[in-house]
């Protein structure tokens, strides 16, 4: 149960959803996310499990009800299991869902202590299942690993969804096969459209797939039926009459959802970002370090609300800037 008074944002959105980071690293250079050359943090800069563990708490006691942990890619950190044990513990108690973003690479390895610990769904990205495909995209020879780690989280009991980001002229022709392979595998998936956050190499707009396009191509082939399902993120639903699988749709360029929105992110570092396309920001981490912490957390907190803005303001167009220079693995998506 929560205690203290709930996050409401000027626009009277309840937030209840937490996207926190627990590194900004990562195993792969997916194209779209980030440069081959790309800078991380030094790791002096980033919280510690404890502090991590308390902010989450802190949260919680707001009001805060699921939290997804993400990264960079969140299996990469050393003490990640920890955290998702310390976490499992106050699911019932103020916690609904605990869950978290992942590459997969790493997943066969911890899917079972995942489960354990109290997950019951993660997400996992795939973008392709065309080996030379995944290594242009992810500029990594690891599709394999993947498959296996989608594999072992069905294995271990986890509800999968995969994630996929509709990209033109590369994943664009394999979606619908994609889409079939991963209802009959029993997942759900999500198609998203990219998002012009953080400078990559080349223009995102000779990728950009606007999901209307993809949703006309899957009609063509598919009955799709609008589904009352809500996974408390930004997706909408479709039942896929012919495959009997779900099918999300996340559409920030194409059909803005910032009206319902919930959530707030933290980075790996402690930064507060109001908004996944904003830059209002606040500091966490010396709210944390401070001598009052729980009074400067929250009042920290209540900044956060009073700075949300409305909604973002994606365009990709030729030579336009992104809409933040910060990449998405530095926020999590
Ligand atoms: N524009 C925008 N995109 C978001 C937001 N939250 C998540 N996304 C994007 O949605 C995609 C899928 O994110 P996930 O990490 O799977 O999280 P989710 O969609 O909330 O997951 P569910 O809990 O399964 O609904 C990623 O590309 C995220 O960057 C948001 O608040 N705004
Ligand atoms: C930033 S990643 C972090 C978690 C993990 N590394 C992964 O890839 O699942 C979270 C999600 O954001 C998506 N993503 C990354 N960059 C994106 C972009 N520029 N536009 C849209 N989605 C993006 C990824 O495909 C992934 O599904
Ligand atoms: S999308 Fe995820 S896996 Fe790909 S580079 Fe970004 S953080 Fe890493
Ligand atoms: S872009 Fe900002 S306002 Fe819109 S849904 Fe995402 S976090 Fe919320």
């Amino acid at each position: 149960m929560s205690c203290s008074a709930p996050l409401v944002d000027a626009f009277n959105r309840r937030i209840t959803y937490l996207r926190l980071s627990v590194t900004d690293r990562c195993d792969l250079r997916c194209s779209y996310c980030m440069p081959e050359q790309m800078q991380f943090l030094p790791r002096k800069e980033v919280l510690s499990l404890e502090e991590l563990h308390k902010l989450a708490l802190a949260f919680i006691d707001r009001g805060i009800s699921k939290i997804r942990l993400t990264g960079g890619e969140p299996l990469v950190r050393r003490d990640m299991i920890q955290l998702v044990q310390a976490l499992g513990r106050k699911l019932g108690d103020g916690l609904e869902e605990l869950t978290l973003t992942t590459n997969g690479t790493q997943l066969a390895q911890h899917a079972d202590d995942l489960a354990a610990a109290g997950i019951r769904r993660i997400n996992v990205s795939l973008d392709t299942m065309d080996n030379s495909l995944f290594q242009t995209l992810s500029r990594r020879d690891r599709l394999g690993q993947v498959l296996q780690g989608i594999a072992a989280a069905k294995e271990a009991g986890l509800k999968v969804k995969l994630n996929t980001v509709a990209l033109k002229n590369l994943n664009e022709a394999e979606i619908p096969f994609l889409v079939e392979w991963a209802h009959a595998q029993g997942h759900d998936m999500t198609l998203i459209e990219v998002m012009p956050l953080g400078e990559v190499e080349g223009e995102r707009v000779d990728h950009y797939l606007p999901l209307t396009v993809v949703q006309d191509a899957l009609e063509a082939r598919w009955t799709l039926v609008p589904s009352e399902y809500r996974s408390g993120g930004p997706a909408r639903y479709f039942d896929v009459v012919e495959t009997g699988g779900r099918l999300g749709l996340i559409t920030p360029l194409t059909n803005n959802f910032c009206a319902g929105c919930n959530r707030i992110r933290v980075t790996a570092t402690g930064q507060l970002y109001a908004c996944l396309g904003g830059a209002e920001q606040v500091d966490l981490r010396a709210a944390l370090r401070s001598d009052s912490p729980d009074a400067n957390l929250a009042a920290a907190l209540d900044e956060a609300m009073r700075i949300k803005p409305e909604r973002h303001h994606f365009r990709i167009e030729r030579g336009q800037e992104p809409a933040q220079p910060r990449h998405m693995s530095l926020t999590g998506g």
